[in-house]
């Protein structure tokens, strides 16, 4: 403890900072007050590892689609899976110590509790995304590891899913380098590519925006030394990843979702398909423009829709019984809900935001696919569909079936994963972009933000549809929802930042923006 005790002087907790909150994904908040977190999340991770017994736990410094100045960190479990929930708390409070000597009770306190054995060596893993704090910041977290005396090995810069891919890995007696990540990937991508019929499969063809960010230099090296051949043509822009005060600004996933607009530096040929990855390469979302030259968004419900078609036909090929569902959050929108359960008549099941939610659920079917709306996701697939398709079968069906459960990344949403998957399916189906976005036509919608004094008053219930808390809010929103054909709104406190979102879909652009204004009316007044 005198080591704890020592280098925590260096990475006190400032005491501008009330409280901190190890949230949706993390702690996530400007770079200039994470010093003293990081140092704390390290100690944890160290913790962590010794309670499972020495295995490897991943941390990941990244704040995602924010701003530049931001930074954030997550620790990731030993299959590649989020933190378990209750140690989020322990995270937390670790965060919160006010001193090195409350630090140091905290942490006894912990191993007490916890029946945690000291003598257990523990074993973690870091790494980073290109942000220009992140160096400073992962020190800390080193620090905090080496009081703990932890073994360390540090990545560099990563993509997000890269990092929960090698800590799986490491659990899982398998390649232990960066390399192995575009290894595995790659293979998977050619034995598909070679098992799509060779005359009729057009060519790949696909524009990447990076955000600027760690998501360039990987999916260049993927494609240029891996994939070598396999895609026609491709190009990556707004790749300014050494340039990090360029991260996210006007450009990327979340850019391009939540403003439903091209990012920078494309002027689109019709019909030709974009996509966009966020800050850390774990999400990504697709986009086109239509022969009027309109920007058609194909976010994560289409990405879902497209998927969950897909493998219902090539479960029907094998002829297997193999149960497929959807996972959605509420923020789906409701023609892709209903174009699952009326047209592919599948199970969908709706969640808290925030993809550990999802994941959990997607865990109950053979082929669970879960995306939230803004590109967030994957699809995961039992071990009894993987024991059924490994089988020697030569048809196509099941070799397909079997390739792309290593094809799409099984610890985590992966944009380059998921990128590559969308890319063979729309191959193998010969989908336009414009074909695939008919599926359905989404219903006009709108996410707004409300900054209120407490959002923390905002309580919900009902996978977050329905608001407990103010109370009677939720009366008066319904009373706004069935003003407007097709209607549907719902209010929640965002877990990531300071602000209470509001989620409105109608039939109509007047109606949607009635109705969005309405219900922020009224969170406001509920609010004061
Ligand atoms: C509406 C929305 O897009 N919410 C995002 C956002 O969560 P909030 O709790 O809504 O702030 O950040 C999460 C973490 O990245 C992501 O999982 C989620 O989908
Ligand atoms: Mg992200």
């Amino acid at each position: 403890m005198d080591k704890i005790l020592q280098a925590a002087q260096n990475h006190k907790k400032p005491e501008s900072v009330k409280k901190y909150q190890y949230g949706t994904a993390g702690f996530r908040m400007n770079a200039n007050i994470l010093d003293s977190v990081m140092f704390t999340t390290g100690i944890l991770a160290a913790l962590r590892s010794k309670y499972l017994g020495g295995k490897f736990i991943g941390i990941m410094i990244t704040a995602s689609h924010n701003p530049p100045q931001d930074n954030g960190v997550k620790l990731v479990d030993p299959m590649g899976e989020m933190l378990e929930q209750h140690w989020e708390a322990y995270a937390t409070t670790l965060a919160n110590a006010a001193s090195p000597e409350v630090l140091v009770k905290e942490v006894r306190e912990l191993i007490q509790n916890l029946k945690i054995d000291l003598k257990v060596p523990s074993n973690v893993i870091v790494a980073r995304d290109s942000r220009e704090s992140g160096p400073v910041l992962q020190q800390a977290a080193v620090d905090g590891l080496v009081a703990m005396e932890a073994n360390v090995k540090q990545f560099g810069v990563l993509t997000t899913p890269q990092l929960h891919f090698l800590v799986r890995n490491h659990n899982t007696g398998k390649p232990k380098v960066e390399t192995s990540y575009y290894e595995y990937f790659s293979t998977a991508f050619k034995e598909i590519y070679q098992l799509i019929d060779g005359d009729s499969k057009p060519p790949i063809d696909i524009v990447i925006d990076a955000a600027n960010g760690i998501g360039a230099p990987k999916v260049e090296k993927l494609f240029d030394e891996y994939l070598k051949g396999k895609i026609h043509s491709y190009k990556v822009i707004n790749d300014k990843y050494t340039h990090p005060e360029t991260l996210n600004s006007h450009c990327g996933a979340d850019f391009v979702k939540t403003n439903q607009q091209l990012p920078q530096g494309i002027s689109a040929i019709p019909d030709k398909l974009y996509a966009s990855f966020d800050g850390d390469a774990d999400r990504v979302v697709f986009y086109f423009v239509n022969s009027a030259n309109k920007f058609q968004l194909l976010d994560g419900d289409k990405i879902s829709t497209l998927l969950a078609r897909y493998f219902i036909k090539l479960v029907e090929q094998t002829g297997l019984k193999l149960s497929v569902g959807v996972v959605q959050t509420a923020y789906a929108n409701g023609s892709s809900t209903n174009y699952l359960t009326q047209n592919l008549k599948l199970a969908v099941e709706c969640t808290p935001t925030g993809v550990k939610h999802l994941h959990h659920v997607a865990q109950k079917f053979d082929i669970g696919i879960y995306f939230e709306a803004n590109g967030h996701g994957t699809v995961l697939f039992s071990e009894n569909l993987i024991e059924q398709v490994s089988s020697s079968s030569d048809e196509h069906a099941f070799k397909k079936l079997y390739y792309f459960t290593q094809l799409i990344n099984q610890s985590v949403g992966d944009a380059i994963s998921d990128l590559i998957t969308v890319l063979l399916i729309i191959s193998d189906l010969q989908l336009t972009p414009t074909e695939w976005n008919s599926a359905y036509a989404d219903l006009p919608n709108k996410l707004a933000k409300v900054i209120v004094k407490d959002r923390t008053e905002f309580k919900t219930t009902n996978a977050e549809r329905t608001l407990i808390e103010p109370k009677g809010l939720q009366q008066k929103i319904d009373q706004e929802v069935k003003k407007v054909q097709l209607g549907r709104s719902f209010v929640r406190a965002s877990g990531t930042e300071d602000a209470v979102r509001v989620y409105a879909e109608a039939k109509t652009q007047e109606e949607v923006i009635k109705l969005s204004e309405a219900v922020c009316e009224l969170v406001k007044e509920f609010a004061a």
